[in-house]
């Protein structure tokens, strides 16, 4: 065998598995299968495989994923720094695709960091409804941030809090929610070799405390007639089917959904219960309710081409609630009652997005709790920043923008949601980052590009990836660029000024033309190297 597997961890498999075992083990001499997803804020599966220079084959369980072949290098092309696919393992596909979103809903993605789970759901939302992305570990947010922003995610929220505060502050508030549990990673084993060594660290015992917690927490803030999708990439029953087992028995209310018959699926494993059961204590659960489990998914390695999942569709017996009237993110009278009254905190918001070496003068790192007040009307200049962002919007963007104008830490956002829901949270991102005010011209921030499309703004060069310029902008470089290639619309006929500069027509950052010179304003913390 190729990879170092723990050996308890095998002879566990081995009981388990029965007859199955020796599939499951030679699992691990197959080559590990790469894949991306195609992020459809960007580009229609369609266009891009027109466009794609990789050979693929499609993933069975997700409609935008497909297969790369080996030796091909998905990480290393301008397309990829244009945001137009994600690199994802194929089994982690498939707990987004049971979420059921679509645009307009509220969806809360809980355990998110680095974000491949986020930017799939961002592509169902289509910049509708409001999407919260969190992750407990300030340092992995920075790439979750990154992330969101990268994929063009124009109505989401990143937040580095606990679940149970996210609780208190959006009670029966989201109609999906995604919980991609910490779990001691088996299925990881071959990617992550490191996983392997640090099994024994993560143990099952630990993380089901951690699981059950999460778990309690999402139930607290799903609408009524919401949906759960609870996923792991380990094999241990104890994380997987006894997890659903406790919360059927303790959430009446809900109800597993049967996975589709999708190929490569196989059910849960209910039989693999009984003897957790016999342990008792806090793990026990009814044998109804263990029986249920079948009703769960797993993706094995040995039967897909994938490295294995776990996932059960946990739906909420209620009525659901109608999002169809336009007013995604507002609160409901009811709502509205519960966040009044709530004091603001006074420490900074997060880091400058698009710059992760550096920080704006005066503000501490990511994750600081939000700062309600200077969004409230007391800071001075407020109003004048809020006017040059939408000066520069009405120059340069015809895109019609989601949600409000938002002040956070002298910067602005087009935030889904209203600053008092995220009054004394530790907010990364409260929305989409427009820009900041420098020296009194409003600076456009880098995020604001890469969510835009070509069409979306009144200056646009046209980048070509076949000829390496692209790659050029990408590293930095200043380019050469005569004014005839700027493409000017609307009230900015002329070149000077920002330029959304795009390769093949999908943007990829800022930069400014003055007299024949593209300024790059791509950030370096982003480069290509
Ligand atoms: C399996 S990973 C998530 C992968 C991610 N969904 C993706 O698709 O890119 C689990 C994440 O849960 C986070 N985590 C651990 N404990 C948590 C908790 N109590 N609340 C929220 N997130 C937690 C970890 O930091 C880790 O980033």
């Amino acid at each position: 065998m190729a990879v170092h597997v723990p050996m308890a961890f095998l002879e566990k498999m081995q009981q388990l598995l029965g007859s199955d075992y020796s599939a499951f083990l030679s699992s691990y001499d197959n080559p590990r299968y790469a894949g991306i997803r195609v992020n459809t804020l960007k580009i229609s599966v369609e266009s891009f495989l027109r466009l794609s220079p990789f050979e693929l084959r499609p993933v069975p369980w997700c409609p935008t994923g497909f297969y790369v072949q080996e030796g091909q290098k998905p990480g290393k092309h301008p397309y990829y720094h244009a945001g137009l696919y994600y690199i994802q393992e194929p089994s982690a596909m498939a707990p987004v695709e049971m979420l059921d979103v679509s645009p307009g809903q509220r969806v809360l993605d809980l355990c998110a960091a680095p974000g491949g789970k986020t930017t799939q759901i961002a592509a169902k939302l289509q910049g509708e409804g409001v999407l919260v992305a969190n992750d407990i570990h300030a340092d992995r947010t920075k790439a979750l941030a990154k992330n969101v922003e990268l994929y063009g995610v124009r109505n989401a929220v990143v937040l580095n809090e606990s679940p149970e505060r996210i609780a208190d502050a959006f009670p029966a508030y989201f109609d999906k929610i995604l919980i991609d549990a910490p779990c001691s990673g088996e299925g990881m084993f071959r990617k992550d070799e490191d996983m392997a060594r640090q099994w024994e660290v993560h143990s099952t015992s630990k993380c089901t405390v951690m699981q059950k917690d999460i778990l309690k927490s999402a139930a607290a803030m799903l609408a009524p007639g919401g949906r759960i999708v609870y996923s792991t990439c380990t094999f241990a029953p104890e994380e997987n089917e006894a997890m659903i087992a406790w919360f059927l028995d303790r959430y009446p209310d809900f109800e597993l959904v049967p996975l589709p018959k999708e190929p490569g699926f196989s059910p849960g494993r209910p039989e693999w219960l009984y003897r957790l059961n016999a342990e008792g204590g806090d793990a026990a659960f009814s044998s109804e309710a263990a029986s249920l489990t079948a009703q769960c998914g797993r993706l094995w390695p040995h039967q897909v081409e994938g490295e294995g999942h776990f996932l059960a569709v946990l739906q909420h017996k209620g009525p659901a609630v109608n999002r169809d009237n336009g007013a995604e993110g507002q609160l409901s009278r009811g709502e509205r009652m519960s966040v009044r009254g709530r004091e603001p905190q006074q420490t900074s918001p997060g880091s400058k997005p698009g710059k992760t070496n550096r920080r704006p003068a005066g503000h501490s790192h990511t994750g600081k709790a939000f700062k309600g007040r200077e969004s409230a009307g007391k800071v001075p200049g407020e109003r004048e920043l809020l006017d040059c962002w939408q000066q520069f919007a009405s120059e340069h963007v015809t895109a019609k923008l989601p949600g409000q104008p938002l002040l956070f830490g002298g910067h602005v956002y087009q935030s889904p949601l209203p600053k008092e829901q995220l009054a004394g949270l530790k907010t990364v991102r409260p929305g989409w980052y427009a820009g900041t005010v420098k020296n009194g011209r409003f600076a456009p921030g880098h995020p604001l590009a890469t969510a835009l499309s070509a069409g979306e703004a009144n200056r646009v060069l046209n980048l070509s990836q076949e000829n390496g310029e692209a790659v050029r902008y990408l590293k930095g470089e200043t380019l050469n660029v005569p004014a005839s290639r700027i493409e000017c619309r609307g009230i900015q006929g002329f070149p000077k000024g920002y330029v959304l500069v795009c390769v093949d027509g999908v943007s990829l950052g800022w930069g400014k033309w003055i007299d024949g010179m593209l300024k790059n304003e791509y950030p370096a913390g982003w480069r290509w190297t």
